[in-house]
């Protein structure tokens, strides 16, 4: 349910592990905030809530839910915006079919996801459910640059308080390997738009008998908009796959491939798809034809492609020539070992920014279908960041692994407003049908970029507009500016793209007089660099584009802290307002489970206090609403209580989980608010709830306690019930009733 009246702050309604954590937390949010006469709403950004929204003529009144992200994405281009924004589901095709699976069997009548749509109605139907899928939410609400850093106290604790880290051996044949042509990175070009090329843009594809194809027209390109063209060659990625594979086995190591398709939602899922393929080429050699004809799509990963097998005359043959072929090739990289699931049976299921830090972090070991830790392939096809990781891998072999007691910290501002870069480019990027040229014509005429393709290259335009890089370079200084500390923009002069950057950037800092405060270094220079002055315990800002915004504040934190669920991001929105991430991660399924099988909720919620401390404070100066700035300075008093006493959720039932966070969190709130002198109502308000909480702690956390350990009903997985969901979130009646 959403509120139709403007909240002040607004706190989106999302799915998994960070929906069941707010289920608990906000209660205590807007409890506190009305002391301050702030008003908290709720914005249903869920991937249940955006099918719902899609399809309102096939629901009844009651079903019907309004179009929030939509709401949501004009309010963040206002100065009234001020949303904190949790992780949400960014749906490969297998979750989004089964949230429309869960949905049907609650009672609501919608289509299914049509595979291979025909009719009229099933192309209007994929086309609704092809905008909800992937990452189709953040760079609707992303219309600033970020600021992504861990807060001083969040630092210092994991300082004094250092997570395990995995060794790094020099003789580790964990290595990562990526293409040296035909990829994206080798065919890229680059442009800066004059005002004459500015204007709405075509794409068009010629055939080789000349017939033009329009693949997208009216892209509008504003003037000093950076447009970027390149494509993945198929016949080069194949090889390259056919190649990993082998070189998997002959070296002894687990195959392993790491992408993006969520956020890639276009390219990603097909280079998946290649990857599934080129692992059982023989299968695909031998069925190829029987599979097209089935229905089996390579790119919703091999979970979905047996399922659709099972149904064949022949799937049980099939099946087992599949099993055969997996014994003898290397062995895969596992998500589940103990449930069989492999890197490659769902698209989204390994994610680039996550799991490859996680396999740094435990000193380069993935987990093989034996359940033991190995030495891994780490397959980044595309060429652009993958230096990253694999200098990243080659400093630890050399060096060993980082200590997290003594490490400095790499903060991140990342160039991602207004769509910006690859992120931006679900749009413009096309599964070429057929051999011939792509061009982007200007609105003038001109011809941008032109490339020959053969059928199957993935071609992509990305943009990025002029305002968002000069805001970016801006946030940059100022962060330089407030830290003092090394600085580098991660852009390589000899990456086409990179190059049209570094021309904005260069007079921007010249014209500040801060050139001497910066470094322009390639990723792979910077990589090297950072980790080299983070090692010495020293600090240093990246200065990045958007995918490397996304990679870095993965890798660094997960590396530093533990984990990117902890940090804090800030989006200052180029219209005035603030966006408030929680976090640097995801919605973390792997605790949803863990939370249905035992009733244990091990989501840290310290990525949303320093969300929620920040949203209070920016509250306070945009609205002169002082009560606000206390509730903000107070969240930060009750973070730092949380770390200090060590009321972080850990990993087992018996355990401090969510909940029991979460009441610590209040207390320590409630106990900053009543301990201010500078507002004595607000301090009067909360002094009996402190007490009363301080008073009930025993009663409080054994009523949390007791519902552990068995098994919870959410009544949904995509689309729970709320009473349900409130019953398991709240168990304790005596903390809610101190609350209200
Ligand atoms: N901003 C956004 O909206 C984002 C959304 N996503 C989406 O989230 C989903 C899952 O993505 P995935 O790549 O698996 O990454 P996640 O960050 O969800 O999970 C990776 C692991 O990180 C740990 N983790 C993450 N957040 C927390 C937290 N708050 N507290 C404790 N541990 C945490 C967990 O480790 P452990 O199991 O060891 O506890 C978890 O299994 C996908 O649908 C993805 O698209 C992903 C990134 C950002
Ligand atoms: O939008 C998404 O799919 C993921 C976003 C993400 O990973 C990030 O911003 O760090
Ligand atoms: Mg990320």
């Amino acid at each position: 349910m959403t509120d139709s009246s403007a909240p002040d702050i607004i706190v989106t309604k999302v799915d998994e592990a960070p929906q069941l954590a707010s289920a608990s937390l906000l209660p205590i949010i807007r409890s506190f905030a009305a002391a301050a006469g702030v008003t908290v709403g709720t914005r249903d950004i869920s991937l249940a809530g955006r099918i719902i929204a899609a399809f309102p003529e096939r629901l009844t009144d009651a079903q019907r839910q309004p179009d929030d992200l939509a709401d949501l994405g004009k309010l963040v281009t206002t100065p009234a915006a001020n949303v904190i924004k949790l992780p949400n589901i960014s749906a490969s095709v297998p979750q989004l079919v089964a949230a429309i699976k869960e949905l049907q069997s609650q009672g609501y009548d919608l289509p299914d996801y049509p595979e291979n749509p025909a009719s009229d109605a099933e192309k209007e139907a994929r086309r609704r459910y092809d905008a909800i899928k992937g990452s189709a939410v953040n760079p609707v609400l992303r219309e600033g640059n970020s600021d992504r850093r861990a807060a001083v106290a969040v630092k210092n604790y994991a300082k004094a308080n250092p997570h395990s880290m995995g060794a790094w051996a020099a003789d580790s044949k964990t290595h990562v390997s990526t293409m040296s042509s035909g990829d994206f990175r080798s065919n890229e070009k680059s442009v800066t738009l004059t005002a004459a090329q500015a204007g709405a843009a075509r794409i068009e594809h010629v055939a080789k008998d000349g017939t033009v194809t329009v693949l997208k027209d009216g892209v509008t390109y504003p003037a000093g908009t950076v447009v970027d063209a390149t494509f993945m060659s198929v016949k080069a990625l194949q090889s390259f796959l056919a190649a990993q594979v082998q070189a998997s086995k002959d070296k002894g190591v687990l195959f392993s491939i790491h992408l993006k398709a969520t956020m890639m939602k276009i390219s990603d899922p097909i280079i998946f798809g290649h990857a599934v393929r080129a692992f059982l080429a023989p299968v695909f050699d031998r069925h190829g034809d029987a599979f097209r004809a089935a229905g089996v799509d390579p790119n919703s990963g091999l979970g979905v492609m047996l399922d659709r097998i099972a149904t064949m005359p022949d799937g049980a043959k099939i099946e087992a020539e599949i099993t055969a072929l997996m014994a003898e090739r290397a062995p895969l990289y596992m998500v589940n070992s103990d449930k069989g699931i492999t890197n490659l049976h769902v698209p989204s299921d390994v994610i680039v920014d996550a799991s490859m830090p996680a396999l740094i972090r435990a000193g380069g070991k993935g987990w093989g279908p034996d359940g033991k830790a190995a030495d891994t392939n780490c397959v980044i096809p595309d060429s652009s960041y993958a230096a990253v990781y694999e200098e990243t891998i080659n400093y630890f072999k050399a060096t060993g692994a980082l200590d997290p007691a003594t490490a400095g910290t790499v903060q991140n501002i990342g160039l991602m407003a207004q769509k910006a870069e690859e992120y931006g480019s679900h749009p413009t990027t096309f599964e070429i049908a057929a051999d011939g040229i792509v061009r982007v014509i200007a609105a003038n005429g001109d011809i941008l970029h032109e490339h020959a393709v053969e059928k199957g290259d993935i071609w992509r335009a990305a943009s990025t507009r002029k305002a968002p890089i000069e805001d970016w370079v801006r946030l940059a200084i100022d962060r330089q500016r407030a830290e003092g500390c090394q600085a580098i923009f991660w852009l390589d002069e000899n990456r086409p793209h990179d190059a049209e950057l570094i021309k904005y950037v260069k007079p921007i800092l010249a014209a500040a007089g801060v050139a001497d405060r910066f470094r322009i270094l390639s990723p792979q220079q910077a990589t090297r660099v950072s980790l080299e002055t983070i090692r010495k315990g020293e600090n240093s800002i990246a200065i990045t584009g958007n995918v490397l915004r996304d990679y870095l504040t993965d890798l660094f934190p997960i590396l530093e802290l533990g984990t990117s669920a902890k940090m804090l991001s800030i989006v200052k929105l180029m219209n005035g307002g603030g966006l408030f991430e929680t976090g640097a991660g995801g919605s973390a399924p792997k605790h949803v489970q863990q939370l249905i099988e035992e009733n244990h909720l091990r989501w840290d919620s310290l990525g949303e206090f320093c969300a929620l401390g920040e949203s209070f404070k920016f509250l306070a100066d945009v609205k002169g609403n002082a009560k606000a700035r206390i509730l903000g300075k107070a969240v930060d008093l009750a973070t730092q209580g949380i770390l200090d006493h060590d009321r972080s959720p850990k990993g087992r039932v018996g355990q401090t989980d969510n909940r029991d966070s979460h009441f610590y969190f209040a207390l320590y709130w409630a106990q900053a608010l009543a301990a201010q002198t500078e507002d004595a109502q607000l301090a009067a308000h909360f002094a009996p709830i402190a007490k009363a909480l301080a008073e009930n702690e025993g009663k409080i956390l054994a009523e949390i306690a007791a519902v552990q350990g068995k098994p919870a009903d959410l009544g949904g997985y995509y689309h729970t019930d709320p009473a349900k969901t409130e019953a398991i979130m709240r168990p304790s009646r005596v903390f809610a009733d101190i609350i209200g």
